[in-house]
């Protein structure tokens, strides 16, 4: 880690106050700004915003990047107004470069504020450049750190970036994009289906060119109406006549029930409903384009493939290859690609369409998602998922009859799943025959109290049987621990997980055999491929009909670089950004896994350190009178690792209950037992700050105390002023003194700031406690500890306003 005084350069007044001359502009829009990303590094970017400054809010700010998918992100701070800090940071390992040749990153802010400050920083990088303001000026250092101060009006963003159209109520749409974008004075043409008997009884059967369909349906009476997305549906003007479309369809990752419906359905719309001849398959996923021949698919050739399993174009990992692809596209004249596979295809996708694009090429390209994971985010569900589900419902019988025919027989039945558990999860719920449900989102552990070993012998003493259902990336932690495994990938660049199942079978006899404790009869149940390779079941069936369908009326109504799929029921066109921006997982706080837990009375899997503190430790203090309204709660928080809204409301519960509950003789004992290295290597991780709600309370700062907790993989270090908690989450090996240090500063900061600084202050100026850490802290590591530097952007603003 580097000091922090050589970490990045300090924001000098003088040059805030010159771009602040310039911030009278008219409303922001987007804004794109490129970095360059060093080789063979990591790399982190911030960029803070503070915007209320200058004007009203009016939208929320929205950010999108070009390194999803390649990166992990943050997006922190969001609010409707003041301002917002967002990071990036490249992964640890191999370099993001190694994978990119021309690793570029373009981060596009959209909002329409009336103007802002954006203010940027960045290790691991050069070239700051704004294509549409190269007059900014950058504070740039030799070692790939900079910053810069800028702002950008109106007119700069007009033809850039994401179609996003803000519209009052704060209804916001996230378009996809259209031939129209880029290549002008197209021809259109009636739709065919206006002469098609079939639908000439519909009433209405085009949809309204500004139909879309809310994400968010749940509202309050003054909630903005929030993002929506273009509906999906036959158009009155398509972009194609019939003769000169040259469709082609290609099946890309692991296989899916419903993948030869899909297929079937596009052939047949396009044929049906357009006129539509000419459909290629590519034979075995992305390579195929470059490195097979086609096969030419008719409705009769198709009539038939949907009662079958798999796919029939063949599929494959990796050999995504986007200038091969798009050459063999353009080299065939195809102008139609419809792109079936999962969220890795979905990326792939993107590309191809960026390629497209860049070339200017007339070349719809629609994705179509594909997984029984449900790991898509955005739809309310894959196709496929379904029947996964109801497949999975014989091995889970299977494991019950096995297990309730023997004396303490215990059936074990692992269902696919890598990084969602949502197979395993509606499966139990369906089932009702299991008793423990294991999901990769819920971490759990195996001895101890409240471990999965105790429930397991509870459930044989109660009920003589039991069955335990797990994802297999469920408890891939716990295995990488005691198998010490090296990490693989497939050709895709996916994880290679350990045999989970396998691997608790065995752990679970161990652990009854060990000491003759109990004897039980274990079956171990592994149907994963046999569940993925069925047909797709009616339900699932009728969905790809609707999906193809879907595809094939926005490629034909020229719309272009989308997925399509139901929001809330009904078919949209969502831009791929959105689908491959993050992965869809089971929310473990939500009410579905409620639902689980309470059907099958599973422990929730606390760490065991947890249950065993709890009972361990002294009678709550003071702090925790809930009778006096003294509760915890969380005024500030600041994440510098990636954790779902809700991941971060139980992780804050979990929290404050853990650090509330201790004793202030606790919290000294453990103080005293660590050494001293102040600031050499200081990666937050999570940094928390709540105090008791309900008062008002002084920061006074000669009545600290402090203490440490190991909490799952990380320790909070924590200091209290009065009846105010300041809570660090760090990694094991970090010093904690200087973490106490970092947040005495970050107090005095505060105190300089307000001047007595109490709880108020911050809650009524929670922003200015935001760019107080931001200024300190950038990508978990402390950059800045001058308090005058801190407070500079600050005091400008201060000034300004
Ligand atoms: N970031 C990416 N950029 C370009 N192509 C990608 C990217 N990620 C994956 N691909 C390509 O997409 C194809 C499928 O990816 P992957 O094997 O991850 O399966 P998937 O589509 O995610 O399906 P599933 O995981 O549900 O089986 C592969 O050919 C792979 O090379
Ligand atoms: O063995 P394969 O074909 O790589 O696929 C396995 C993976 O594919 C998936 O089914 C997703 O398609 C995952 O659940 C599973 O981990
Ligand atoms: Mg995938």
């Amino acid at each position: 880690m580097k000091s922090p005084n050589n970490q990045r350069e300090v924001l000098t007044l003088r040059a805030l106050r010159r771009e602040a001359a310039v911030l009278n502009m008219a409303a922001v829009r987007c804004v794109p700004i490129t970095f360059k990303i060093l080789d063979r590094t990591d790399f982190a970017v911030a960029v803070n915003i503070w915007w209320k400054v200058f004007g009203r809010v009016e939208e929320e700010l929205v950010v999108r990047d070009s390194l999803v998918g390649a990166c992990w992100w943050h997006r922190y701070g969001l609010r409707r107004s003041d301002a917002c800090g967002i990071f990036w940071r490249g992964k640890s390992g191999p370099s993001y470069t190694d994978q990119n040749p021309n690793p570029n990153l373009t981060i596009q802010l959209l909002y329409s504020s009336s103007s802002a400050i954006v203010s940027l920083k960045g290790t691991g990088i050069s070239d700051f450049s704004n294509p549409v303001s190269g007059s900014r000026t950058w504070l740039k250092s030799s070692s790939g750190s900079g910053q810069k101060v800028g702002c950008f009006s109106r007119s700069q963003m007009e033809n850039m970036g994401n179609k996003v159209v803000v519209g009052a109520g704060g209804y916001v749409l996230e378009d996809v994009p259209h031939f129209s974008d880029y290549i002008p004075h197209l021809p259109t043409y009636p739709n065919p289906l206006q002469d098609n008997p079939a639908y000439s009884v519909v009433k209405q059967y085009f949809v309204n060119v500004d139909d879309t369909v809310a994400q968010k349906i749940v509202v309050h009476n003054n909630s903005p109406r929030g993002t929506h997305f273009r509906r999906a549906g036959p158009r009155q003007r398509v972009y194609f006549e019939s003769d000169d479309v040259h469709a082609c369809i290609v099946t890309c990752g692991g296989l899916c029930p419903g993948l030869n419906t899909v297929i079937r359905e596009i052939v047949c719309g396009l044929h049906h409903m357009y006129g539509v001849k000419r459909v290629l398959g590519i034979d075995g996923g992305y390579r195929g384009f470059y490195s097979r021949n086609t096969i030419p698919l008719t409705p009769k050739s198709v009539n038939d493939i949907h009662k079958r399993g798999g796919t029939i174009l063949g599929t494959s990992r990796g050999g995504h290859n986007t200038t091969k692809i798009v050459d063999s596209i353009q080299d065939r004249g195809i102008n139609q690609v419809y792109i079936i596979g999962g969220d890795g295809t979905q990326k792939g996708a993107s590309v191809i369409y960026e390629e497209i694009k860049r070339r200017g090429l007339k070349v719809a390209v629609a994705g179509i998602p594909k997984t029984i994971d449900n790991d898509i985010p955005v739809i309310d569900r894959s196709f496929g998922f379904d029947t996964a589900v109801e497949e999975a419902q014989r091995a889970i019988n299977a494991a019950h009859v096995e297990s309730e025919s023997i004396e303490n027989g215990i059936g074990v039945v692992k269902l696919m799943g890598r990084y969602s558990g949502f197979i395993a999860m509606y499966a139990t719920l369906a089932s009702r025959d299991v008793d423990c449900c294991l999901i990769p989102e819920s971490p759990f552990y195996l001895e101890g109290p409240g471990g999965l070993f105790e429930y397991i012998e509870k459930r044989l003493i109660e009920n003589g049987h039991m069955v335990i259902v797990m994802a297999e990336g469920a408890g891939q932690e716990l295995l990488s621990e005691s198998i010490h495994s090296m990490t693989k990938q497939d050709a895709s660049g996916n994880k290679l997980l350990q045999d989970v199942g396998l691997w608790i079978s065995q752990k679970i006899k161990d652990h009854f055999k060990e000491g003759n404790k109990m004897s039980i009869n274990l079956k171990y149940i592994d149907p994963t491929y046999m569940i993925r390779a069925v047909p797709s079941n009616a339900s699932d069936n009728v969905y790809c009909t609707l999906l193809a369908q879907s595809a094939v009326h926005g490629a034909m109504a020229g719309y272009t670089g989308f997925t399509v799929g139901p929001v809330n029921g009904r078919h949209s066109y969502i831009p791929f950004h959105r689908i491959i921006e993050q992965q869809n997982k089971v929310v473990i706080t939500d009410r579905m896994w409620a639902r689980l837990l309470s059907s099958t009375n599973q422990p929730s899997f606390l760490s065991t350190k947890d249950v065993i503190e709890d009972k361990a430790e002294e009678p709550p203090t003071q702090l925790l009178d809930h009778e006096n309204g003294l509760e915890g709660q969380t005024r500030l928080a600041q994440y510098y690792e990636y954790l779902t809204l809700e991941e971060r409301r139980a992780l804050e519960a979990e929290i404050v209950r853990k650090c509330l509950a201790r004793n202030e003789q606790q919290g000294i004992r453990w103080a005293v037992s660590f050494v001293t290295n102040p600031f050499r290597s200081s990666y937050f991780r999570v940094l928390l700050n709540f105090s008791s709600c309900g008062r008002f309370h002084y920061l006074h700062l000669t009545l600290n105390k402090c203490s440490f907790v190991e909490h799952r993989n990380y320790k909070i270090v924590y200091r209290r002023y009065a009846s105010l908690f300041f809570l660090v989450g760090v990694d094991n090996d970090e010093n904690e003194l200087a973490i106490l240090e970092f947040i005495h500063l970050l107090v005095e900061t505060m105190d300089r700031h307000f001047g007595n600084v109490c709880e108020l202050d911050i809650m009524f100026h929670l922003e200015k406690a935001h760019f107080m850490l931001e200024e300190m802290v950038m990508n978990g590591c402390i950059v800045e500890t001058s308090k005058s530097n801190i407070l500079a952007p600050i005091q400008l603003m201060d000034k300004m306003t």
